[in-house]
């Protein structure tokens, strides 16, 4: 089942809500993995066929769909770590942060290097960076491990530190990966605190999330991917009541 027109049923009553410009276009991409079955045998996987959307400032965009749909490819691109194979992601001028994805770290370099890497490739000017250092390390409670390689690091201490960058920072666009989780429990509801505040603001926000009630509370509109495929679209409910039928 595939909901063709909800995009174009839903545009009308949406754009009214879309409160800005146009930061992020994605237009009919392709994403194809290798995969590498054995020594000889390749085997080309596409994680995301003919994907489109925009992305506008001020909005948050709900993605929802099941394990393997392609979610986390679709955050990778729009963040520019990986190209599409197909089409095209045209960003204008907006910078983009994955939120507790700490994708892109640098493994044998420290947190604090990291930070500062971060930061640059945000767009931060490095004076206004090293103000925010502090800020950033005692959010994550990394505490003196900050000077440690990164790849000393536990999986909760990286996800700490990749969210605090990102909080501390403010990127144009916030990229948050629900499903991954962010370090203990203690620090899960400092950082879905601080994220919830973000989306209520007028932060621009792209959220992965298994769960449609943190959609629903959360975001202007909602992206459905099956498979690679974009089912649906559009208006919060008119998406996740179709998601629902279909998975739940
Ligand atoms: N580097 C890779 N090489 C080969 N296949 C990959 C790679 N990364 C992801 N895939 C495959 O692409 C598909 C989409 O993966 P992706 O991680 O984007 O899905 P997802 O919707 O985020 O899943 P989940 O909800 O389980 O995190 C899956 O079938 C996955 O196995």
């Amino acid at each position: 089942m595939k909901i063709e027109n909800t995009e174009s049923v839903c545009l009308a009553g949406e754009k009214e809500k879309r409160k800005g410009k146009l930061l992020i276009s994605i237009r009919n991409v392709g994403v194809i993995y290798n995969r590498n079955r054995s020594i000889f045998k390749k085997k080309r996987f596409e994680a995301l066929k003919d994907v489109s959307f925009d992305i506008f400032s001020g909005e948050s965009i709900g993605v929802i769909g099941r394990n393997g749909a392609g979610k986390s490819t679709l955050m990778t691109l729009i963040s520019g770590i990986i190209k599409p194979d197909r089409g095209e992601v045209i960003n204008y001028g907006a910078s983009v942060s994955l939120l507790a994805l700490q994708a892109g770290f640098m493994n044998e370099l420290s947190g604090r290097d990291n930070m500062v890497l971060s930061g640059l490739a945000l767009g931060f000017p490095k004076k206004k960076l090293e103000e925010k250092l502090d800020e950033i390390i005692s959010f994550s409670g990394i505490g003196g491990r900050i000077d440690d390689a990164v790849r000393t690091y536990s999986a909760g201490m990286r996800a700490r530190l990749g969210f605090s960058i990102a909080h501390i920072l403010n990127p144009d666009i916030l990229l948050v990966d629900e499903t991954l989780g962010v370090g203990d429990r203690a620090f899960r509801q400092k950082s879905a605190n601080a994220m919830r505040e973000k989306i209520k603001s007028e932060q621009t926000v792209v959220l992965v999330s298994h769960n449609s009630n943190t959609i629903r509370d959360l975001c202007d509109r909602a992206v459905w991917l099956e498979k690679g495929i974009v089912m649906a679209s559009g208006e919060v409910d008119t998406v996740l009541k179709a998601y629902e039928k279909k998975v739940l």
